[in-house]
């Protein structure tokens, strides 16, 4: 059986970036950039005094000396004129630095009455001007391609004079349950039946990942429906089926999408929750298919979903962070599958995360995986480990699950 690395590895490897989309530069906020953004203008755009304040000659500058004031400049209203030996302009925070000036006394620092200015300190040439480009310089690379964006990056793309951008098109990624035994949250349960928990899950885990989930209607445990209802999903950029993957004579998706062409990549991996996971193309249409327990499809959906839609987005597809803890339990030795127990996490006094695994780990129990913090991470063959032993965990929140 492959191991989870393996497995994201292949997935990762086997997908594009989707085409770029031109879009506004307020809807730009979380996309992937799919073209640089390069300074369209100098920022700032001209030599501007960063005070409000009286902009002179510095060989004028001397304690002391008393400057006439011919006029203001206003931010956004420039001084017409050019200071001469012995006078000063009102300057702002922002106005462009009038012709003849080389420095910027703070007004705090001169006494002033309606027509002159006394300097009380002495100004050096530069004291106070933001030169032209100190920011950066018109046709300077500001933001590469391959870049999730974040507030900043709009506001510098937008300080560059962008009102638009070039972004990774939101993948498109349908969700296929099959079942005879599941139906829809709020329809008429079948008798033996249950609700649909893991086409919710996993659409509002892609929509938190950037993806557009499509919800197809539910498959009964027939070949001839799965192959349809996936046939609906052929313009998507991925199709993730759940339930249907492991061994039972009703699971058909591999048999299903199998009468249509299904290229299997491979099936079943060294990892708990989640070994039935299988991964293919139908066409040009990958397939990611994640067990039906529905803890299993959503632990599948942060290993390997997740670095799906960022592959797709135009991001590496990085394995989710995992990071240290303290473990408050005792743990016992593992077999050859990846474990991954689900925890609860809490900051202890010294500053380390205290890690707790629930005592029953079934992956039918969703209850206990809404509750948890984190996935607890155990390697194929771990040995025991007593209680306080450091481990891995992966944080559920802050990975989008
Ligand atoms: N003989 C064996 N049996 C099983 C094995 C095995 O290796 N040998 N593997 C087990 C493991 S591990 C898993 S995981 C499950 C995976 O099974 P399937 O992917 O085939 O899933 P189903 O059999 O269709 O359903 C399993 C379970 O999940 C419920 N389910 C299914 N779909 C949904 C849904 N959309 N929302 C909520 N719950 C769903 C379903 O009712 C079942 O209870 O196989 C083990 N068996
Ligand atoms: O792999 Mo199954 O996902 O252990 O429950």
């Amino acid at each position: 059986m492959l191991s989870v690395a393996e497995a994201r590895a292949r997935i990762v490897g086997s997908l594009q970036p989707t085409g770029a989309e031109i879009v506004a530069l307020a809807e730009a906020s979380g996309r992937v950039l799919a073209a640089p953004v390069v300074a369209r203008l100098a920022q700032p755009p001209h030599d501007v005094s960063a005070m409000d304040g009286f902009a002179l000659r510095a060989a004028d500058g001397a304690v002391g000396a008393r400057l006439r004031v011919i006029g203001a400049a206003p931010a956004g209203h420039p001084f017409g004129g050019a200071i001469g030996p012995g006078e000063a302009v009102h300057v702002f925070t922002g106005s462009v630095m009038p012709e003849g000036a080389d420095a910027v006394t703070a007004q705090e620092d001169a006494v002033s009455d309606d027509t002159s200015i006394t300097l009380h300190e002495a100004v050096r040439a530069g004291r106070h001007i933001r030169r032209k480009g100190q920011d950066f310089h018109e046709g300077e690379t500001l933001l590469e391609i391959g870049r999730r964006l974040t507030a900043r990056d709009i506001g510098l793309a937008a300080a560059a004079n962008h009102p638009w951008l070039a972004v990774h098109r939101r993948p498109v990624i349908a969700v296929l349950a099959t079942g005879d035994e599941i139906a829809m949250p709020g329809e008429t349960i079948p008798p033996g039946g249950i609700v649909s928990s893991n086409s919710h899950a996993l659409a509002a885990f892609i929509r938190a990942r950037g993806g557009v989930p499509i919800i197809l209607p539910i498959a009964a445990d027939d070949r001839a429906v799965i192959a349809a209802t996936a046939e609906a999903a052929s313009r998507a950029d991925l199709l993730v089926t759940t339930g249907g993957a492991s061994v039972g004579t009703h699971d058909l998706v591999q048999t299903g999408l199998g009468e249509r062409g299904l290229e299997v990549d491979f099936w079943k991996i060294a990892m708990r929750p989640g070994k039935p996971l299988m991964f293919g193309h139908l066409g040009a249409l990958p397939v990611l298919g994640v067990p039906g327990n529905p803890v299993s499809s959503l632990v599948c959906g942060l290993l390997f979903l997740k670095p799906a839609i960022e592959r797709l987005s135009g991001l590496p597809g990085d394995a989710p962070p995992s990071e240290p803890a303290r473990c408050t339990a005792a743990l016992p030795a593992n077999d050859h599958r990846a474990d991954h127990l689900r925890a609860t996490l809490a900051r202890s006094a010294d500053g380390v995360w205290d890690v707790t695994p629930f005592p029953v780990q079934d992956s039918s129990m969703l209850q206990r995986l809404a509750l948890a913090d984190a996935l607890l991470l155990r390697a194929p063959n771990a040995p025991a480990e007593a209680e306080g032993a450091m481990v891995q965990v992966i944080r559920l929140a802050e990975n989008g699950l």
